[in-house]
């Protein structure tokens, strides 16, 4: 097998790693069959699709961003605030993990790969601003799923604590609120 290809099934494979490295945060929190990151990914790209058209916000880079955000995971692990790993560490170790994922493959796909990364890490333009929001987002929603498939009503509150009043889209805050008012209906109709 040629190195180019030999370097090509090294990233098809540090990529597949990410279907296998569940999220951390619902692991520490007990939830059954915690998500991978690559399912997390999966569904912030999807809504992407839904980006409102006339903020002008660009959708195709968004969709990629979303599956490029947190591919180093495949190497670093999913680190969660709970782990003590400063900003400045997660982001020297990260980067590390992108050179040599990005480094197995050719050089446009590289540096588009290392581009849409930095961007979303330095939250450098409005897609990266709105990813982030998906980022979160899709986190509460998630929490809000596993709260009703594990009949645990509130028992990942602390999900909707760290992201309060951190959303900057005003779509995204509208899904926001509706999230927050289903979550309460919900919870309202397990008492019942
Ligand atoms: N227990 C908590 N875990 C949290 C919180 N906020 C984020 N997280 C977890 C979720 C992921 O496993 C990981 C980071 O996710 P990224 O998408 O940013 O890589 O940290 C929280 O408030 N509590
Ligand atoms: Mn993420």
């Amino acid at each position: 097998m040629s190195t180019n290809l030999g370097k090509l099934f090294e990233f098809m494979s540090l990529i597949g790693q990410l279907k296998r490295v569940k999220r951390t945060g619902w692991v520490l929190k007990n939830v059954t069959d915690p998500e991978s990151v690559s399912d997390h990914m999966y569904r912030m790209a999807m809504l992407s699709f839904l980006v409102d058209p006339k903020t002008g916000i660009n959708k195709d880079r968004c969709i990629k961003m979303s599956l490029v955000h947190d591919m180093a995971e495949s190497i670093v692990g999913d680190l969660t605030p709970s782990d003590n790993v400063s900003k400045d560490e997660k982001f020297i170790r990260e980067e590390k993990a992108m050179q040599h994922i990005t480094s197995l493959v050719g050089d446009e796909a590289s540096q588009e790969m290392i581009s849409l990364w930095k961007e979303y890490e330095t939250q450098s333009t409005a897609e990266a601003r709105f990813v982030k929001d998906l980022d979160r987002f899709e986190m509460i929603l998630q929490a809000a799923e596993y709260e009703q498939l594990d009949g645990r009503p509130k028992a990942l509150q602390e999900f909707f604590d760290s992201t309060n009043g951190k959303f900057q889209s005003p779509q995204v805050k509208e899904w926001v609120e509706e999230l927050k008012r289903i979550r309460q209906e919900n919870h309202k109709n397990d008492k019942t």
